[in-house]
């Protein structure tokens, strides 16, 4: 098996192609037409950014972790009931703690080693006369700083190994809490501001849960105050005869920790696209799913295809399929680094001229340091090559690894970031509750009435959207019976696609009632009322998968029926053109970029990102070699034909009992030609039977003239009647029929 995984960076022009990855991301040469691609784009700041960080922002960092301590304990509480969870924590911390030492333990070894050579004075004045090195002494310290290197890089990949079970295991607990509360929440909610930050704070991007990111950033930070008191006592024990070395010692560590900070932050990041090839359905489809029940503009289909429950079945069946193999682009980057001996060189060839002396790192050297080493030179002139590396080690050790007060901050604050994220994780799942409550009334009581229709009757229902200043429309009553076919026609915002979204009660009306079956709307259980319609809205969306299940959703107790997903397609007009894609049903019909915006999170309430997307992904495809062989781009028309299968896919008529006992239609032939759109009508007439039906429509033509009940709405609903009544009233609707068959004419 072989894979491929590659990241680009914009305005670069070096690309890595790595060969790394888990199997989850297999491509096979012979599954080549079940390739599916996998990106990830990190929006770009494309100049450098500096956010001032006042005193009170650092303040309410603290204050703020102080107030969410309760949500990090039960976190930890919820960790530790997992299985395994506790033993692998703690060798968790046990190698965070052996990597925190490391360094002081190199020092040590340095020290040991140079201090061990210690020359006479007469050996001394040779080796200076005649320029000579100590090979062993050099060859003593490349060893030590080898081994030191190589032993952090394993216990690096082994925290990586150690974390990566724990996650998975947490994963799976965040999915059943998170994913589950997610793909559940009706339109009104899933829009609040609070709930949009929180999703895209949380499910999308984060290489680790927050869990465990959590965990690794608060031992990061604990890890870097033992590295530095490690460092510190080595030194103190090491160079405790040499009085100013110590002095010097803390003037350079404390000069690190507080390095000139001006309380302002730098923030640089670069526009980034990850890709990779895959083979695995589930991973495709986990990952399809995590976007479906993030993007609000699936909502509407998800809320009144009653798909929740389905969607988030499906993830919880994939994500366990997959295993531990479900990781992300981040995550195998970071265990693939761990053991790159490329990049253990790269670091060894840039630090290791400075651990030998070779390239002493002057400039570092402050002033006081320098007047120290003079005086110190001055006074005894033979301790002097000794002195000068035991300074250069001293540096070494409290620039590469004293934490700065700024990236202290940083850290804070991320970690700050996270457990706000994490408060928010349990309140979504325990808290928030849908706008709109369920019922609890059965619908129908007899579900062999549903063959002969539904009726529906809004008494002085108005509307006004959440967040809309102005009602969509007002004191608006009417009554469609069952079985009856009635068209809302009307100006252009006049509120007919609001009035179907009211009966599938995507929102509840702000005044009046609707009645279904003579009963309040609202206290009809809503997945029995949402099975018994099958709606398509104007502003339809389809699914980030491949067609065959963009239909089948469209019912999701026949998902997986093929025979049902053709019949469908069909009836909607579309099993035509999907027999001619390449892969036919199995065709994606997005080719998406998921943008990670989690980098903004961490710092959020100091800015707000202004930046630009990458959107291009031909480059991406240049450069990995991909060929999208299964995205092909459809027309405006065919994806309507998609929409209208889907739509049809519920109202199939099954052997037992009746599917759905009305059909709602917002402009259901907007993007048809006019042969596609008359198969249509017909189609649509015969599958009715005698079902109620409601069409929001400006091609009225047809369907208005066998229309039982025509509203007609003008900022509100103006006129209602059948064709002839509202002919004989002369008023806009028959103006506008005219007008149309002067056109017609
Ligand atoms: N999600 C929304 N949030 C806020 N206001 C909305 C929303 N959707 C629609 N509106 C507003 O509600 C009013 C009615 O919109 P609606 O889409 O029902 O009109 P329509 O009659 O179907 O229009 P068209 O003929 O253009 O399809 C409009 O003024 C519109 O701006």
């Amino acid at each position: 098996m072989s894979w491929t995984f590659f990241h680009h960076r914009e305005k670069e022009t070096n690309v890595n192609t790595l060969r790394i990855g888990p199997p989850a991301w297999g491509c096979s040469p012979r599954q080549a037409h079940a390739h599916r691609y996998i990106y990830e784009a990190r929006k770009s700041w494309h100049s450098r950014l500096q956010i001032r960080i006042s005193s009170l922002s650092i303040l309410e960092t603290y204050a703020q972790m102080l107030q969410n301590m309760p949500y990090v304990v039960r976190m930890l509480k919820d960790m530790y009931s997992i299985p395994r969870c506790f033993i692998l924590i703690s060798a968790y911390l046990v190698v965070e703690l052996l990597g925190a030492l490391i360094p002081a333990f190199s020092l040590w070894a340095l020290f040991a080693s140079i201090y061990t050579a210690r020359l006479s004075h007469t050996q001394v004045e040779t080796a200076m006369e005649t320029r000579t090195v100590d090979m062993s002494v050099l060859v003593d310290v490349a060893v030590v700083y080898l081994a030191c290197t190589i032993t952090m890089r394993l216990l690096k990949y082994a925290r990586s190994r150690i974390i990566r079970p724990v996650d998975t295991s947490i994963r799976r607990v965040n999915t059943k809490r998170v994913f589950h509360s997610l793909a559940c929440l009706d339109v009104p909610t899933h829009g609040r501001s609070r709930i949009l930050d929180l999703i895209n704070g949380k499910l999308g991007d984060s290489h680790l849960t927050l869990q465990c990111e959590i965990v690794e950033m608060s031992t990061n930070i604990t890890m870097a105050v033992v590295r530095l008191l490690s460092q510190l006592l080595v030194l103190v024990t090491v160079l405790r005869e040499q009085q100013d070395v110590i002095i010097v010692a803390i003037l350079s560590f404390s000069q690190s920790i507080l390095s000139n900070w001006d309380g302002t932050q730098t923030v640089t990041v670069r526009p980034l696209v990850r890709a990779a090839k895959t083979t695995n359905k589930d991973f495709s489809r986990m990952k399809a799913l995590e976007r479906l029940v993030l993007d609000h503009k699936c909502r509407k289909e998800l809320v009144a295809g009653n798909l929740g429950e389905c969607i988030a079945a499906q993830f919880c069946e994939s994500s366990r399929r997959i295993g531990d193999d479900a990781v992300d682009f981040s995550e195998v980057e970071r265990i693939h680094s761990c053991l790159n001996v490329v990049s253990i060189l790269r670091e060894m060839i840039h630090t290791l001229p400075q651990v030998l002396g070779i390239d002493p790192g002057v400039e570092e050297a402050d002033q006081v340091n320098q007047i120290l080493f003079a005086l110190r030179v001055m006074q005894e002139p033979m301790t002097a090559p000794l002195y000068f590396v035991s300074l250069i080690l001293m540096y070494q050790a409290s620039f590469s690894s004293t934490p700065s007060s700024k990236s202290l901050f940083r850290r804070h604050s991320s970690l700050a970031g996270k457990i706000s994220s994490i408060r928010a994780m349990f309140e979504l799942a325990d808290k928030v509750r849908n706008e709109i409550v369920d019922g609890t009334k059965p619908f129908p009581e007899d579900k062999q009435s549903l063959r002969s229709g539904i009726s529906i009757e809004f008494r002085n229902v108005t509307f006004q959207y959440p967040d809309s200043e102005k009602c969509a429309f007002r004191n608006v009553s009417f009554k469609v019976e069952a079985g009856q076919l009635c068209v809302i026609m009307g100006v252009n915002g006049s509120g007919k696609s609001t009035i179907l979204k009211l009966i599938s009660r995507l929102y509840d009306p702000t005044d009046g009632t609707i009645l279904i079956n003579d009963q309040d709307i609202k206290t009809l259980k809503l997945a029995d009322l949402r099975d018994a319609m099958s709606i398509l809205f104007q502003d339809y969306s389809h699914f980030p998968v491949p067609i065959r299940e963009n239909i089948g959703l469209g019912n999701p107790a026949f998902a997986n029926d093929d025979e049902k997903i053709h019949e469908a397609a069909r009836l909607g007009g579309a099993e035509e053109f999907i027999d001619d894609l390449p892969d036919g049903f199995d065709t994606w019909i997005d080719d998406h970029v998921q943008y990670c915006d989690n980098y903004y999170n961490n710092i959020g309430p100091f800015m707000s990102p202004d930046s630009e997307c990458l959107d291009d992904l031909s480059l991406v495809h240049r450069v990995g070699n991909f060929r999208s062989n299964s995205y092909i781009p459809l027309s405006g028309g065919q994806m309507q034909r998609l929409a209208v299968s889907r739509t049809l896919m519920r109202s199939l008529p099954t052997e037992t009992e009746p599917s759905t006992g009305m059909l709602l239609f917002d402009e259901p032939s907007a993007s048809l030609d006019p042969t596609a759109e008359h198969t249509l009508f017909e189609r649509l007439q015969k599958l009715r039977g005698s079902k109620t039906m409601i069409f929001s429509t400006h091609r009225f033509a047809k369907l208005t003239r066998h229309a039982d009940l025509i509203l007609y709405m003008d900022g509100s609903l103006q006129e209602q009647g059948t064709h002839d009544e509202l002919m004989r009233k002369g008023g806009e609707y028959a103006r506008i029929w005219n007008l149309q068959a002067m056109d017609f004419l």
